[in-house]
């Protein structure tokens, strides 16, 4: 199974840690990248991190460190959990010391904003695309905190060939871990990503409305939208029933853990963006992948109306009450039929992969 062997984390919040964790429990011997100086301290001397993972105990094979070169020496396994943002120049930074042979998994969930990449096209533009082959992505439902103390939970490795999934799959797998496979590196990359809009809603319709209603209908609708942009690009739809889509919009939407979901409610309070990020004060994905995703939307030419209206709440300062009004007021429409033409529209355009922008 490959206990023993060396894997290298790079970004010490509270995804990274918990994973460098999970790996160390299981046997690896793990390098967990920050980095901050006073954080590589923190780590080794208290065993702990108490900004991003507190109460946590970190197991005794795992050592922080900020040398890049240093934790990606001998690695078999490099796991990137930096924020989207972040991951072209963190991967930039580590290229030249990443083994060709080591399987690299990334595990944030985002959209470039100015390119609008999903993250293995940033991977693919900066690694070249012959290394692709050794790239998965980790996506699905799946807190911190929750993995941190062992609660069961399944997820999926994403990977363009069997491969590097079977690795990516056998590197996680726990009896409380479960690790299931998909080739559709396209649809969970997207599903992890636009969860984080929707969950981002929902968190201010809890914040100024409260009604279960009307959070189940935001929830259901925002998935058709994720998957009608899924569809368009090529994505498999039955991708977005599963964990990466439908299982981690549930846990994003609804979990107390949920950095989305938390900074929507001070939203739906009055508060502003700015403060409701400093509130949360870890990465909140959805953001500025609300600006991505309406790019792509643009660029794809399909419709997103969730999208559309937290685009207009979080940068041009529309009222969530008015949002919510003109999301209930548009045209009527079949829920089936308009999936149904999505699908057709998938089966003409696969063979044209080339996006409109
Ligand atoms: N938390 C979770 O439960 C899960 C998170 N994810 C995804 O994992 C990714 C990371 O999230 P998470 O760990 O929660 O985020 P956190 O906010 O908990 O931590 C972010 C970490 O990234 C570091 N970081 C930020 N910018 C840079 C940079 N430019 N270079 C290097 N390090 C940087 C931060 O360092 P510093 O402290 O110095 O700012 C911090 O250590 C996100 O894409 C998220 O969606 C996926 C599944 C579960
Ligand atoms: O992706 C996640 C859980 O699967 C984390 O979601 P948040 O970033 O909203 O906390």
């Amino acid at each position: 199974m490959g206990e023993n062997g060396k894997v290298a984390v790079l970004g010490a919040g509270s995804w990274g840690t918990a994973l460098a964790a999970h790996l160390a429990d299981k046997g690896y011997r793990v390098g967990l990248w920050s980095r901050r100086p006073d954080q590589v301290e923190q780590l080794n001397t208290c065993r702990e991190n108490s900004r991003y993972l507190p109460g946590i105990k970190l197991p005794e094979n795992m050592l922080a460190t900020g040398d890049l070169e240093h934790v990606l020496s001998a690695a078999e396994y490099v796991v990137f959990s930096v924020p989207s943002h972040s991951f072209r120049q963190v991967l930039s930074d580590a290229l030249a010391y990443i083994d060709e042979n080591a399987l690299v998994i990334n595990t944030a969930k985002g959209i470039e904003e100015n390119s609008l990449q999903r993250l293995s096209e940033v991977f693919g533009e900066v690694a070249g695309n012959g290394r692709a082959k050794n790239y998965a992505v980790l996506s699905g439902p799946s807190h911190a905190e929750e993995v941190a103390l062992k609660m069961p939970a399944a997820v999926v490795v994403a990977a363009a060939s069997d491969e590097p999934a079977t690795r990516g799959q056998d590197l996680f797998m726990t009896e409380t871990f479960r690790v299931y496979t998909n080739p559709d590196i396209i649809g969970v990359e997207l599903g992890g990503a636009l969860k984080n809009i929707i969950a981002l809603g929902t968190g201010i319709v809890d914040g100024f409305i409260g009604s279960d209603n009307t959070k189940a209908a935001f929830i259901t609708r925002g998935l058709a939208e994720i998957t009608r942009l899924g569809i368009a690009m090529h994505a498999n739809p039955l991708t977005f029933a599963g964990l990466a889509g439908l299982g981690d919009l549930i846990v994003t939407c609804t979990s107390k853990h949920s950095r989305n979901r938390r900074a929507g409610i001070e939203i739906g309070r009055g508060n502003s963006l700015e403060q409701a990020l400093a509130g949360v004060n870890m990465v909140v994905e959805g953001v500025r992948t609300t600006r991505a995703t309406h790019g792509l939307a643009k660029a794809w030419g399909v419709e997103m109306p969730i999208t559309e209206q937290m685009y207009q709440v979080l940068f041009k300062g529309k009222n969530p009450k008015t949002a919510v009004v003109n999301l209930m007021n548009r045209d009527k429409t079949n829920e089936v039929e308009e999936v149904a033409l999505a699908k057709i529209k998938w089966w003409i355009e696969k063979d044209d992969k080339s996006p409109a922008f």
